[in-house]
C-alpha cells in the first residue's frame, strides 16, 4: 500500500502526519516505528493521524512516538495538528480556531499570526520533591502531568548537563513505573525566561524541543519562583515559546497555553 504523508515540525519536533478522517489507515506500532526511523525511513519523532471527531470536536488527536506506542497528547504536535487541519478547512479562509480530541482531553489550536495557540488541558499530579537521586546531580526533582508525563530538575547550567544518561535514569526510574516519565532540564535565564532540554519517553532521547515539558517546567518555575505568565522557554533547537497561565489555586492552573511555530516540511508517499 502507498501511503500519502506529511511532514512537519513545531520548534524542531518532526512530525510525520497522515490524514485519516476515512479511517482506511491502520498503522501497526512496527509499521509506525519503521517510518520514524531516521536512517530506513521518513524518520521522525512521532507520527500523527487525524481522525473523524468521536464526541463533538473538529477532529480526534493521535499521537505515536517514534516506537510506535501511542501517547497521550504531544504540545508541538497538537500545534502542527492545528495547522494541519487548519488547512483541511473547504472555505477560503483558514479557520481561526480548531478543535480536537486527544485522550488528554479536547483541545483547541488558534493561528496567532505566524504562530499557533495551543489551550492545553489542566495540569494534574503535581508532586514537589519527587523522591529521585542521581549521583553527581545535585538538584530536586518536581513532577506534573501537562497531557503526559513530566519530571522538571532545575540546573545552573542546561548545556552543562548530560540529558541523554540523566535523562534516560529519570524516565527508567521505578517511581514513575509502568508508564515511565519525560524528563526535563531547566536554567533560569531572567525571571519571566528559562531554557530547557527535554529526554523525551518513546523516542528514547533528546528531542530539539516538547511543548508539553515547557509547559512542565514554566508552570514549576512560576511555583518555586512566583514568576509571572507569560514565560519565555528557549528550547534546544532554537526557537523561543511562550506559555501562558492563570493560577486557580497554590497548585492549579487553568488557562495554559502554548504559543509557537509550526512549519509545513514537505509531503510525500511511501510504500508499507
Ligand atoms: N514531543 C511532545 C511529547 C510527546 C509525548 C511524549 N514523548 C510521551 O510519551 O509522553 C510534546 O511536544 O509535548
Amino acid at each position: 500500500m502507498l501511503l500519502h504523508f506529511y511532514k512537519m515540525n513545531g520548534a524542531g519536533n518532526d512530525f510525520i502526519i497522515i490524514d485519516n478522517r476515512d479511517l482506511s489507515i491502520n498503522l501497526d506500532e512496527d509499521t509506525i516505528a519503521a517510518l520514524c526511523d531516521r536512517h530506513r525511513g521518513i524518520g521522525a519523532d512521532g507520527l500523527l493521524a487525524v481522525e473523524p471527531a468521536e464526541h463533538g470536536a473538529d477532529y480526534k488527536f493521535r499521537y505515536y512516538n517514534a516506537d510506535g506506542g501511542e501517547a497521550e497528547m504531544c504540545g508541538n504536535g497538537a500545534r502542527c495538528f492545528g495547522f494541519f487541519t487548519a488547512h483541511l478547512s473547504d472555505s477560503e479562509e483558514l479557520p481561526e480556531s480548531v478543535s480536537f480530541e486527544t485522550i488528554a482531553g479536547t483541545l483547541s489550536a488558534d493561528i496567532v499570526g505566524d504562530d499557533i495557540r495551543i489551550a492545553m488541558s489542566e495540569p494534574k499530579d503535581l508532586e514537589l520533591k519527587a523522591p529521585i537521586e542521581l549521583e553527581g546531580h545535585a538538584a530536586d526533582f518536581y513532577f506534573l502531568n501537562t497531557g503526559v508525563p513530566h519530571v522538571v530538575s532545575f540546573v545552573e547550567d542546561v548545556q552543562a548537563v548530560d540529558v541523554v544518561t540523566y535523562g534516560r535514569t529519570v524516565r527508567e526510574h521505578p517511581h514513575f513505573a509502568p508508564n515511565g516519565t519525560n524528563a526535563n532540564f531547566a536554567q533560569i535565564l531572567a525571571p519571566d525566561h528559562i531554557a530547557i532540554r527535554t529526554y523525551e519517553r518513546g523516542v528514547e532521547d533528546e528531542t530539539l524541543a516538547c511543548g508539553t515539558g515547557m509547559v512542565a517546567s514554566a508552570l514549576i518555575h512560576h511555583l518555586l519562583t512566583g514568576a509571572e505568565s507569560p514565560i519565555k522557554v528557549d528550547v534546544e533547537g532554537g526557537d523561543t515559546l511562550s506559555v501562558g497561565f492563570e493560577k486557580t489555586s497554590d497548585t492549579t492552573f487553568t488557562n495554559v497555553t502554548l504559543t509557537g511555530p509550526a512549519d509545513f516540511v514537505f509531503e510525500g508517499e511511501i510504500e508499507i
